[in-house]
């Protein structure tokens, strides 16, 4: 498992290793005991799959409050993918700040996203799928989201038209107009 840090300390990119041999490939998609090894403790409780069936579909930017905030672990299992992450932690250096990273099938690229961040992709294929590991159940009255387009973050989604939006991202608020309930370090 190859592990490179990114911009935003505590994001991480992950490369799992692939075994390949005449029928395809075999990889551990998460190993608990590989990544402790190389000192990541996480452990997730719920697995979350959505397919977007148009290219240039985009949902986010959400998270979820305390006591029900997730870290997430992040691949493309079909298709590929433009997964985006947002550090909200009161106090970090980077706050505010984005990062943003191609992940497909065919890289196997996975992102570790801890709590007190903002996740958001936008599809670069029809049909995309994508597949993650959330380290606290869904909590509704938890759920939260910041517009994609938010000027105050000015992420470069790497589009060339509109986005197929959900209501609720269609209509989100922008950053500044959110309680960010993290802290950085804590
Ligand atoms: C997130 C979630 C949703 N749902 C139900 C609620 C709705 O009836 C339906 C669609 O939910 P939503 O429109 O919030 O789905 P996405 O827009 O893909 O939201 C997700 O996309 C961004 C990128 C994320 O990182 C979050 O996991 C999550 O916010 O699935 C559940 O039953 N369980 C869940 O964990």
């Amino acid at each position: 498992m190859k592990i490179t840090k990114t911009a935003l300390d505590g994001v991480l990119l992950l490369e799992p290793k692939r075994f390949g041999d005449v029928r395809g490939f075999f990889a551990e998609s998460w190993n608990r005991q590989t990544l402790l090894a190389q000192g990541i403790d996480i452990d997730f409780v719920q697995d979350n799959h959505s397919m977007s069936e148009a290219a240039g579909t985009l949902r986010g930017l959400h998270f979820q409050t305390p006591p029900h905030a997730q870290a997430k672990l992040v691949r493309c299992a079909r298709g590929a993918l433009f997964d985006v992450a947002v550090d909200i932690r009161a106090g970090s250096p980077t706050f505010g700040q984005w990062v943003g990273y191609d992940l497909s099938f065919e890289n196997g690229l996975q992102l570790l996203i801890p709590e007190g961040f903002l996740h958001g992709f936008v599809t670069r294929q029809p049909d995309t799928e994508i597949a993650y590991k959330c380290t606290a159940h869904y909590a509704p009255d938890c759920d939260r989201a910041v517009r994609f387009d938010d000027p105050g973050i000015g992420i470069d989604w790497g589009m060339t038209c509109e986005p197929v939006l959900s209501d609720k991202d269609a209509a989100a608020p922008p950053l500044r107009a959110i309680e960010t309930p993290f802290v950085y370090g804590a």
